[in-house]
C-alpha cells in the first residue's frame, strides 16, 4: 500500500502531461493495471519501474520509499532535482536515468547500491565529483556519466574489477587516466574532458601543485587538449580491420590489442608441420621460427619449395577426398592457399584458407600431434562425419590422411561463434545480442544436435563437445554445430579431458562421452545464453583471494556451476536476477526467457535418463513464441544501425 501511495505521490509531482493518470487505473499499484509498474508477487512490493519518454517532469523525491525496487527506466523525461532520493532503494540494480534534467551531486551514500549492475545517468546536469564510493559497486558492469557536469578528479576504476563499460566523456574531470583503463574502456569514454591525461591519444600528465589540496600535486595534461570530439560522434565498435591477406604476411599486432592475430601462409603452415616431426616440416623449420624469421618473400619462397614438394610426393592415396559430387579444388589449390589462423582448439589449429580463385573460401582444421588413429579407421570416422548433412550442422567438404599431416576441410562460417557474440567484448562498444537473435540461435543448435542424435541413434554417437565455441553462425546469423564426430577421432579414455565441453555430473564417474551427456550440455549452453554467464569448465579452488576482490569473486564462482547457480537463484523467488542484464532493456520477453529457464533446467538434471531428448528440446523451444521483435521497444541507440543478426565482435 505505500508503494502506491509513493507511486501515487510520484504521478502529482511529475505528471504534467497526464500521461501516468491515463495509465494507471484502480487503487493498487501491483494490480497489474499499472502501466510500467511490477510487482514482487510474493511481497507485494514495486520491483520495477518502467516510464521512459513520458514527459515526467518534477523530482524523485518520492520514489525513495520504494526500498524493494531493483529496475528503474526514467530515461527521456525532463525530471530534475538530485539522484540523492535513490540511494534508499538499496535493492536496485539496474537504473536508466539518461536524458532528463537532473542536477545536483552524486551523494557519497550511493555505495548504499551495493547491488547495482547498470548505472545510467548520462545526458544529465549532475555536477560534483564522481564519489569514491562508488568504487564500492561489487557487481556493477556499466557505469555511464556521459554528458553531464563532473567535476575533480576521475576515480580509480582500475580498482572496479567487474565493471566492464564506462563512460565518463564530456564532463569537466581531471587527472590521470592509467594506461589499463584507457585501455580496457577506450579512448572515447574518456573524451571532451580537457583535464584528463595519461597515454597516447590523451595528453601527457605532468605534476602541478594540486590547488584542491595543498599536501598533494595534481596530475594535469602537459598540453591539455582532450580527444578530438570528431571521433566520438559515432560509438561504435572498433573493428581492428587487417584487409587483404596476402600469403605470407605473418602477425598482424592489432593496435593495443591483447590479442594477436596471426595471418599466416597457410600452405607454410601446412607444409613446414611442426619442429619436431621429420620430413617437409624438419627440413623448413617451425611455423613460430617462420614467424621470427626473413621478410614476406622469403616465407613466399619456403613456401612454395614446401608446398610442392609435398603435393608431388603425396601417393594417390594421400589426397583431398570430397563429401560433394564434384572436385572443387585440388590439394595444391589449397597448399597456395592465403590463409588466416582463426584459433587453437582442443584438437588443432583452424585456419580460413582463401583460394587463388578469390571465390573458394573454406576453414582448415590441421590436426595436432601424431594422432594415433590408423589410416582405415580415420577413413571410417570420415565417412560418418562427411554423410551428415544438415542446415544446423557444419558440413565437412573434404579431408586429407597423411602420416604427417592430417586436415579437415569444412564450408567456412564468416559470423563467428555464439562465445564471441555472447562474450566478446563485454565493454564499450558492445553490440548487444537481442532476444530474438538469442532464440533463433539456440533453436538453431536444438535442431543441429537433436539431427545428430537421430542420424546415430542406433549406434548413439554423441558429439561430446557441445559449448558455445562450437556453435557458429553462417553468412545469414543462422546457428550451425562445429565439430562434429572430432570425439571419434580421440581415445575414448581421454575424450572427456581432452574435449572442453561442458561436463554432465556422471562424467566424473561414468568417463565416457554420451548423447545423454550432450543433452547436459546443450542445457548448460541454454543456461549460458540466458544469462550471458560464461560457464568455467575446469574450476581450479585454489585460486588465491585478495581481500579486495572477495565479493566480486563470489559472483564470479557463481559461474563455476552455471546450473547449480542458476537452481540457487531461482529458488530464492527472483528469476528475472539470472537473466543477462543485457536482455533486460527488452520488453514483454519474461514469459519466453522463464520458459527457456525451464527448459534449460530440465536439460541439467543431474539423472541422465530424466532428462529430455533433443527432438523433444527443439518441440520445447519451437513451442516458445516470438510474436513480434523486440528490437521495437529498445531504446538502445547504438543497435540503431546493424543487424543483430550478423554482428560480429571482437576478443580484445
Ligand atoms: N568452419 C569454421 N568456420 C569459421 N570459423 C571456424 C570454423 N571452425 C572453427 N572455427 C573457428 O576456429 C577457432 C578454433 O576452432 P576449434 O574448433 O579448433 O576450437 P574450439 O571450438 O575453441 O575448441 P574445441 O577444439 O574444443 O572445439 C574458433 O575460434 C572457431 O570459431
Amino acid at each position: 500500500q505505500n508503494d502506491t501511495i509513493a507511486l501515487t505521490l510520484f504521478r502529482l509531482q511529475t505528471d504534467t502531461h497526464g500521461n501516468l493518470a491515463r495509465n494507471w487505473s484502480g487503487s493498487d499499484a501491483c494490480s497489474s493495471s499499472w502501466q510500467g509498474v511490477s510487482c514482487s508477487p510474493s511481497s507485494h512490493r514495486v520491483t520495477e519501474l518502467s516510464l521512459p519518454s513520458l514527459s515526467l517532469r518534477g523530482p524523485l523525491t518520492s520514489l525513495s520509499s520504494l526500498d524493494q525496487l531493483r529496475f528503474l527506466d526514467l530515461h527521456d523525461n525532463r525530471l530534475n532535482g538530485s539522484v540523492s532520493p535513490l540511494t534508499n532503494c538499496t535493492n536496485l540494480r539496474l537504473v536508466y536515468l539518461s536524458g532528463n534534467d537532473l542536477s545536483g551531486e552524486i551523494p557519497k551514500d550511493v555505495s548504499s547500491l551495493k547491488r547495482m549492475i547498470r548505472l545510467d545517468l548520462s545526458d544529465n546536469n549532475i555536477r560534483g565529483v564522481i564519489p569514491r564510493e562508488i568504487l564500492e559497486f561489487t557487481r556493477i558492469l556499466t557505469i555511464r556519466l556521459q554528458n553531464n557536469e563532473l567535476t575533480g578528479r576521475i576515480p580509480d576504476f582500475s580498482q572496479m574489477n567487474s565493471l566492464l563499460e564506462l563512460n565518463v566523456s564530456f564532463n569537466e574531470l581531471h587527472g590521470n587516466v592509467s594506461d589499463g583503463v584507457l585501455k580496457k574502456f577506450g579512448e572515447l569514454s574518456f573524451s571532451g574532458n580537457e583535464g584528463l591525461c595519461g597515454s597516447d591519444p590523451l595528453p601527457v600528465c605532468t605534476f602541478t601543485n594540486d590547488p584542491e589540496s595543498s599536501n598533494t600535486d595534481q596530475i594535469v595534461p602537459s598540453n591539455p587538449t582532450s580527444i578530438p570530439h570528431s571521433s566520438v560522434t559515432a560509438a561504435e565498435p572498433k573493428i581492428h580491420g587487417h584487409k587483404g591477406v596476402k600469403p605470407g604476411i605473418i602477425a598482424a599486432v592489432i593496435g593495443g590489442c591483447v590479442a594477436v592475430v596471426v595471418l599466416v601462409s597457410f600452405g607454410f603452415a601446412f607444409c613446414c608441420g611442426r619442429l619436431d616431426r621429420g620430413g617437409v616440416g624438419s627440413k623448413m623449420g617451425s611455423v613460430e621460427s617462420g614467424l621470427v624469421g626473413g621478410g614476406e618473400g622469403k616465407r613466399r619462397s619456403s613456401y612454395g619449395e614446401g608446398g610442392e614438394s609435398d603435393a608431388t610426393s603425396a601417393t594417390d592415396r594421400s589426397r583431398l577426398v570430397f563429401f560433394e559430387r564434384r572436385k572443387q579444388f585440388e590439394l595444391e589449390d589449397l597448399l597456395k592457399a592465403s590463409a588466416e589462423m582463426l584459433g587453437k582448439g582442443s584438437l588443432g589449429t583452424v585456419y580460413k584458407a582463401v583460394l587463388d580463385d578469390g571465390t573458394t573460401t573454406v576453414a582448415v582444421k590441421r590436426l595436432k600431434d601424431a594422432n594415433p588413429c590408423p589410416r582405415k579407421e580415420f577413413e571410417q570416422y570420415m565417412e560418418i562425419i562427411g554423410r551428415l548433412k544438415h542446415q544446423n550442422v557444419v558440413k565437412l567438404r573434404a579431408y586429407y590422411y597423411a602420416k604427417e599431416e592430417k586436415l579437415l576441410v569444412y564450408e567456412y562460417l564468416p559470423n563467428g561463434s555464439l562465445h564471441s557474440l555472447l562474450h566478446g567484448n563485454r565493454g564499450p562498444g558492445r553490440i548487444p545480442l537481442d532476444w530474438t537473435t538469442r532464440i533463433s540461435l539456440m533453436l538453431g543448435a536444438a535442431r543441429g544436435l537433436a539431427k545428430i542424435h537421430d542420424e546415430y541413434s542406433i549406434s548413439k554417437i554423441p558429439h561430446g563437445n557441445i559449448k558455445s565455441s562450437n556453435v557458429l553462425l553462417d553468412r545469414n546469423g543462422v546457428a550451425l554445430i562445429a565439430d562434429f564426430g572430432l570425439s571419434l577421432l580421440v581415445n575414448p579414455v581421454h575424450a572427456i579431458a581432452r574435449l572442453g565441453g561442458y561436463r554432465a555430473p556422471e562424467q566424473s564417474e561414468i568417463k565416457r562421452l554420451s548423447q545423454k551427456a550432450d543433452v547436459y550440455s546443450f542445457g548448460v549452453l541454454l543456461l549460458e545464453v540466458l544469462t550471458g554467464k560464461a560457464p568455467s569448465m575446469f574450476p581450479s579452488p585454489s585460486r588465491p583471494r585478495s581481500a579486495a576482490s572477495v565479493a566480486v569473486e563470489e559472483e564470479e564462482e557463481a559461474v563455476v556451476d552455471l546450473p547449480k547457480w542458476v537452481r540457487s537463484v531461482v529458488k530464492e523467488e527472483w528469476t528475472a536476477e539470472v537473466f543477462d542484464p543485457e536482455l533486460l532493456r527488452y520488453k514483454n520477453i519474461e514469459e519466453e526467457m522463464v520458459a527457456m529457464l525451464h527448459i534449460g533446467l530440465a536439460c541439467v538434471v543431474p539423472q541422465p535418463e530424466k532428462r529430455p531428448t533433443m527432438a523433444e528440446v527443439v518441440k520445447m523451444v519451437e513451442e516458445i513464441r516470438v510474436e513480434q521483435s523486440p528490437l521495437g521497444d529498445d531504446y538502445d541507440e547504438s543497435r540503431n544501425s546493424m543487424s543483430p543478426s550478423l554482428a560480429t565482435t571482437e576478443d580484445c
